[in-house]
């Protein structure tokens, strides 16, 4: 960079204005809007780090790290494919998200914003998917499979007691 008035060429990045971050909700830290923020909002820009799929396997999967990955397609470079010798390649991985994208937390009622892959410039944008109220928790959707309980989740009465009493019940019972 050689002074101000330079165009410099590069990957627009953007972080949104009114964005906290509060650490000790039911779902750990969260991300949360401190004003209001219209729908379609860009909130963040993240590049992400594609992980080795075997790496991934053998290491990371065994690390907190992996509460921090999303699925990522994989290319196999050229020397992978000539050393695979017919072997099936992995066609899918985990990519570590840098930046606030690792800090939005999980909501299938209340999801709010939206997450688009930029596969080749290895990016991640988040975006509003409607308007936000100061105070709100910005949440995505991390699918149907989820590796932890979701403080959303309605309790199972079938599974569980009825009511409290119950509980109650059972605890005098035990004692
Ligand atoms: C990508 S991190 C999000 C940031 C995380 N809350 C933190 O404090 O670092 C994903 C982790 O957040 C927690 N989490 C996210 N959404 C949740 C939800 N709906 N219910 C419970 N825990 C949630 C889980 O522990 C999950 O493994």
């Amino acid at each position: 960079m050689e002074g101000p008035g330079k165009k410099i060429e590069g990957i627009p990045l953007k972080r949104a204005e009114g964005l906290v971050l509060i650490m000790d909700t039911p779902k750990g830290r969260g991300v949360f809007a401190s004003k209001d923020i219209p729908a379609r909002t860009v909130l963040e820009v993240a590049p992400v780090i594609v992980l080795d799929p075997v790496e991934n396997d053998q290491y990371i999967k065994k690390t907190v790290l992996y509460h921090y990955t999303y699925n990522w397609p994989y290319k196999p470079s050229e020397e992978e494919k000539a050393q695979a010798n017919g072997t099936k390649l992995p066609t899918t991985t985990q990519a570590v998200i840098l930046g606030l994208g690792s800090m939005f937390n999980h909501s299938t009622m209340n999801q709010n914003v939206g997450w688009d892959r930029d596969i080749d410039n290895l990016l991640i944008t988040y975006t509003t998917l409607r308007d936000i109220k100061a105070g709100e928790e910005l949440c995505i959707s991390y699918g149907q499979r989820l590796t932890f309980k979701d403080t959303e989740e309605e309790p199972q009465s079938e599974n569980g007691p009825e009511d409290w009493t119950e509980v109650l019940n059972i605890i005098d019972l035990i004692d």
